[in-house]
């Protein structure tokens, strides 16, 4: 799992390593790390260290002295280093050791502004962790002039413009190739806008581990989705594994109905039970025919009685919003298993909070706009800072919320944020929270706590359609879309055994 923090854990931990070290060895063991990344991107883009151009945009701060310091090893190795010195003092120290190794400083002017195009990579040193707010003159101006430079663009710990503890962007930031991070990644690395504003991110050790907390934020890896997913074994049958519920579709909305079943399907639940009114109950017996189906009859008041046990339910995906959905969405919410709500069911709840409130584990799955009805919360504000707004749902409603988007977060009280990056903006085509619903309700089902089946889900979902969109396979090579081309939700679904593999 890589963890991430906040800048107050970030720092405490660094104030515990410090004392026992010589002043700058921190600074020393960062600026080594961030020079050697350099070294390697240069080598790669350019054949060579020797003769290249580098522009070190530096700030008043530590930060800078970083940037300084790496500045002065790559002068060190041949590199043509200038400095562009922003701030209102520069990091004394760093800027003497570039000026030793052969670098050069330039106060900022319109002048030295043209270094940002000139350079072949370009290091920016303006802010890091003690950043705060939009970024002042002149550093707006510099941060904006890395989005049209050629050159590779590395960030220095964190880009500038991105708050380093939520990935809140408030005006011009830093776009990086890549992100050198030091001692550990920081939350608005891992979270949008920062995780796409950060590029690759790097992490350089300097020793500060064991004096690390509780993560704040934590986003999984492969191996970590492995390890939680519920795998058969030899003595399974289908209701061990795990029955899955599915109330979705209307005969207004079929489509949804087919998508979610497919997704619970196809991610191995042990059977899917799917109930809803006739036209979509045909449609997935059409498509999916090992799902055993019910037609609920609404008319005289819903009972879930005749559809058999579950283990977990999927309620709202396109069934509607009406009367008999809010009959369908009680009688789902009153049963005593976990429940995930998306979609309609999310307007519904969102119109009557009382049934969310239930013993039995609920798990949501909104986007921005589904999350701003639920909080009362503008959908841009939402947007902005998904990190602040996905924990408050998550205390206020007393659930697990799981926040779409290009980075899914889930949360939950008392846990640290999940970050999923596996996604690509294919994704963004409708439909496919559709499928999302299925897999997590499968994972639900199949013993998963609320928090472990929404990681995974959306982790094995991003994983789907980035083989869904690269056709089944690698996706090596180029093209307009880096080797993706669009998707079509159930793609998505079809492409879940193949991503199960990967893990
Ligand atoms: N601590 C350690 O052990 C280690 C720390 N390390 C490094 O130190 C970095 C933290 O350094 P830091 O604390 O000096 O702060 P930093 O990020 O350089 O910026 C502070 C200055 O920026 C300015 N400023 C702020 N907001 C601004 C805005 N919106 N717009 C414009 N300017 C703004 C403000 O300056 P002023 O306004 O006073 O001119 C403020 O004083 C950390 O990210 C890592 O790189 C590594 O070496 C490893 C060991
Ligand atoms: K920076």
């Amino acid at each position: 799992m890589r963890t991430a923090y906040s800048p107050d854990q970030i720092r405490t931990a660094e104030a515990a390593l410090m004392a026992g070290l010589p002043a700058g060895t921190l600074m020393q063991r960062a600026a080594a790390g961030l020079a050697v990344v350099c070294a390697r991107l240069l080598t790669g883009a350019h054949g060579r260290v020797y003769g290249s151009r580098v522009t070190v945009l530096t700030g008043s701060g530590d930060n800078g002295g970083d940037a300084l310091y790496a500045g002065a090893r790559l002068a060190r190795r041949g590199a043509r280093v200038v400095a562009v010195l922003a701030g209102s003092r520069t990091h004394e120290g760093g800027l003497a050791a570039l000026l030793a190794a052969g670098g050069r400083a330039v106060a900022f002017t319109e002048e030295a502004l043209g270094l940002v195009g000139d350079a072949d990579l370009v290091l920016d040193g303006l802010v890091g962790i003690g950043g705060g707010g939009a970024l002042r003159e002149p550093y707006g101006t510099l941060a904006s002039a890395t989005a049209d430079t050629p050159a590779l663009v590395v960030a220095v710990d964190v880009p500038s413009g991105v708050d380093s503890g939520t990935g809140l962007v408030a005006g011009p930031a830093v776009k990086a190739h890549v992100t050198v991070t030091f001692g550990a990644y920081k939350t608005g690395l891992f979270v949008d806008p920062g995780a796409t504003h950060a590029g690759m991110v790097e992490l350089v050790d300097i020793g500060l581990r064991p004096h690390l907390p509780g993560p704040d934020v934590a986003a999984p890896a492969d191996g970590d989705v492995a390890a939680l997913l519920p795998r058969p074994e030899a003595e399974s049958d289908k209701y061990r594994r795990g029955v899955v519920g599915i109330a979705a579709g209307s005969d207004t909305y079929t489509g949804a109905a087919v998508l979610s079943a497919g997704g619970a399907v196809r991610a191995g639940a042990g059977m899917v039970r799917f109930a809803s009114s006739a036209e979509p109950v045909r449609l997935v017996r059409a498509r999916w025919p090992e799902v055993v189906t019910t037609i609920l009859d609404t008319a005289s008041g819903v009972s879930l009685d005749a559809i058999g046990r579950v283990q977990a339910w999927v309620v709202g995906p396109g069934m509607g919003t009406g009367t008999e959905a809010h009959a369908v969405a009680r009688a789902v919410l009153s049963a005593e298993v976990p429940v995930l709500v998306d979609a309609d069911g999310l307007t519904i709840v969102a119109a009557d909070r009382a049934l969310l409130r239930r013993a039995a584990p609920t798990l949501i799955t909104p986007h921005a706009g589904e999350l701003s009805r639920l909080l009362g919360v503008p959908r841009e504000l939402i947007e902005a800072r998904r990190l602040e707004h996905v924990r408050r749902a998550a205390d206020e409603l007393g659930v697990t919320v799981l926040l779409k988007g290009s980075t899914t977060l889930i949360a939950e009280t008392g846990l640290p944020v999940r970050a999923i990056t596996t996604g690509t903006p294919w994704l963004a085509t409708g439909g496919t929270g559709d499928v999302l619903s299925g897999i997590a309700g499968a994972f639900l089902a199949g013993g998963l706590s609320a928090y472990d089946a929404a990681s995974c889900a959306a982790h094995v979902h991003g994983l789907a359609a980035r083989v869904a969109a690269r056709g089944g396979g690698t996706g090596k090579g180029g093209g307009a879309g880096g080797g993706e081309a669009p998707i079509a939700a159930l793609d998505v679904a079809e492409a879940l055994p193949a991503a199960l593999r990967m893990l």
